[in-house]
């Protein structure tokens, strides 16, 4: 509901995050750290207070899929543990609207730090085609994950709990086009895939081993989440 305290936040952060995600990666600030196929992953070295906080953008592109069913596996607390291995536990402490959660998240301990939880509302949103621009793109969507209090989480005196930003956008181009006057199949569906992630590790945790986990774990998430839809949408009718 648009009348919710969190609204205007979470609206003013979608579309800020959207900008940032469509921003290129140009210029010599990001660091192309992995590469695998069509996925490329960026980071820029960013430390706050002798922690690591670097951000990361992937940019990846897969076929057989559309961006509204990208979006909404990555968005949907039903299926979260079908792909993500590397929560332990996961709460939706709160449904904001139909589109925003609040997620609470107990993730694996990463050896030697302490282990991590992430409190974060999580809103979904499709972005109509603004300009002829888009033409060839059917529509965008984007999910984005920011941290938020909720005074339902438990607080674990052992746990660290994580800052984190999160933004996944998805585009579904027709490529190739279907043949004149014919539907599309999931062979004609390209989608290009942003995610933009900064997670602050929330309490000390060494910079060699958090860009080791990261360079690891980024990768391995990303990949594992496309296919994962991928597959599981193949025998579905298309979802635009
Ligand atoms: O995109 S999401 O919103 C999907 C919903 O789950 C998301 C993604 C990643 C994280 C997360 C949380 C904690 C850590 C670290 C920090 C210190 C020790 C644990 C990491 C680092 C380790 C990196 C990483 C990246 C991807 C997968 C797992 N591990 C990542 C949270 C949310």
């Amino acid at each position: 509901a648009t009348t919710h305290p969190l609204w205007p936040q979470i609206d003013k952060l979608t579309m800020e995050q959207l900008g940032y995600a469509q921003q290129g990666v140009e210029g010599g600030v990001w660091q192309l750290f992995a590469e695998e196929g069509e996925m490329k992953m960026y980071r820029r070295e960013l430390e706050e207070g002798g922690l690591v906080v670097d951000p990361l953008k992937a940019v990846h592109q897969v076929r057989g899929a559309t961006a509204h069913e990208m979006a909404h596996h990555f968005w949907s607390p039903d299926v979260r543990f079908e792909w993500d291995t590397s929560i332990e536990q996961m709460t939706v402490l709160d449904r904001i609207s139909e589109d925003t959660l609040v997620f609470l998240q107990l993730h694996k301990r990463v050896w030697p730090t302490a282990q991590r939880d992430a409190l974060f509302w999580s809103h979904i949103r499709k972005i109509p085609p603004s300009d002829p621009a888009n033409a060839d793109a059917h529509d965008t969507w984007i999910v984005c994950n920011q941290s938020t209090d909720h005074p339902d989480a438990p607080k674990d005196e052992k746990v660290v709990r994580v800052e984190l930003t999160v933004c996944f956008v998805c585009q579904t181009f027709l490529d190739p086009p279907p043949a004149e006057g014919e539907a599309p199949t999931r062979d004609n569906l390209l989608t290009k895939i942003t995610y933009c992630s900064v997670v602050n590790p929330g309490g000390w945790a060494p910079a060699s081993v958090l860009r080791a986990v990261y360079k690891r774990e980024y990768p391995k998430f990303l990949k594992r989440f496309t296919q994962y839809v991928v597959d599981k949408c193949a025998a579905q009718p298309i979802n635009f």
